[in-house]
């Protein structure tokens, strides 16, 4: 796949970093290090923000636009070109422009998804010819999500989220909310009311009546704003939390059924609507 379809007049590529659906996150036990034991489906969605950015010949590493609130080196964009410059030695920098879109800390996995494509596009800009294996044995190190959106397709995950099988992608619409709550993931993960003996699934279930998300319980009593939001979505189809939340969705056969949900959502609350993605649009990016 050749980078410049992405590339603007003025010399930036503008690229996307899609967000991610867990369809469904079981908790089968815990390490004795604390981290927890899942197994989960981890949908790719064509909700996204855009990674723009051009290579800088100096080896600087130039963010343009920070996010309120997150400093320029902390961003994991920045991170994610620092961690392949320590990695490979590579002299070259970048200039970067963030557009988000995507809720921050939301459970769509938005920071995670931005480094994945910062790893994938300076893989190719840099001409550094790594392989998906090795970014995402690097990628790893910035977020517990990064493998998966470098990895790019529709996946099985398990471990304590790092081992990866492909399941097939169903072409789906979701509609996803967001309540405006900040969930802080280690608080519902250490939960005393948490259950963590979920029976682990033999079959792997892409989505199901069986299936459920472990986290929910915990943190739509601690949060009722996500428990509003689920009640709301819940009266048009069966309504989850991904990830930690907060955000909440509900899964539709076509684009006019997820509108008409949305066409109707109260004021008080924000969302949109996804289609499932089959493969990260910059998959060929690795190989
Ligand atoms: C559970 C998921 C599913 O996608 O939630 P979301 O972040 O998407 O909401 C992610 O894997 C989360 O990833 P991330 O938010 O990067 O978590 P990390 O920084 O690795 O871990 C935050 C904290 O969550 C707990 N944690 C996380 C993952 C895991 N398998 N077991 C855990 O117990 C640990 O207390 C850890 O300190
Ligand atoms: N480029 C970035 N985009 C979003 N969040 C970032 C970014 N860089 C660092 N972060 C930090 O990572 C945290 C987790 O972000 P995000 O991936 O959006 O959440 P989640 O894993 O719940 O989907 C944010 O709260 C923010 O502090």
């Amino acid at each position: 796949m050749n980078p410049d379809q992405f590339r603007q007049p003025d010399g930036f590529y503008a690229l996307p970093a899609p967000a991610k659906l867990n369809l469904f996150l079981h908790i089968i036990g815990r390490r004795d290090d604390g981290y927890h034991l899942l197994q989960s489906t981890f949908q790719l969605i064509d909700r996204c923000d855009t990674i723009e950015l051009r290579v800088r010949d100096d080896g600087q590493l130039v963010h343009l636009n920070p996010i309120p609130g997150i400093a320029p080196e902390s961003d994991l964009c920045i991170r994610a070109a620092r961690l392949l410059q320590e990695q490979t030695g590579c002299r070259l920098g970048m200039s970067l422009r963030i557009r988000k879109i995507l809720p921050m800390g939301g459970g769509v996995g938005g920071g995670s998804s931005d480094a994945a494509t910062v790893l994938l596009a300076l893989n190719r800009l840099w001409n550094l010819n790594l392989s998906r294996q090795m970014l995402m044995d690097w990628g790893v190190r910035l977020g517990a999500d990064v493998p998966f959106f470098l990895f790019g397709r529709t996946a099985f995950v398990e471990g304590i989220g790092e081992r990866m099988t492909e399941v097939p992608s169903l072409d789906q619409w979701f509609v996803v909310l967001h309540p405006r709550v900040h969930v802080p993931t280690p608080e519902i993960f250490c939960d005393e009311r948490l259950t963590r003996n979920t029976p682990p699934l033999i079959v792997r279930v892409l989505n199901s009546a069986a299936t459920k998300n472990d986290l929910q319980a915990v943190a739509s009593r601690k949060f009722p704003l996500i428990q509003k939001h689920l009640d709301w979505l819940g009266q048009f189809g069966e309504a989850r939390m991904t990830g930690s939340g907060s955000c909440v969705f509900a899964k539709f056969a076509s684009q006019d059924a997820a509108n008409q949900v949305i066409s109707q959502l109260p004021d008080e609350m924000t969302g949109f609507i996804a289609r499932s993605l089959s493969q990260h649009q910059l998959y060929e990016f690795a190989d």
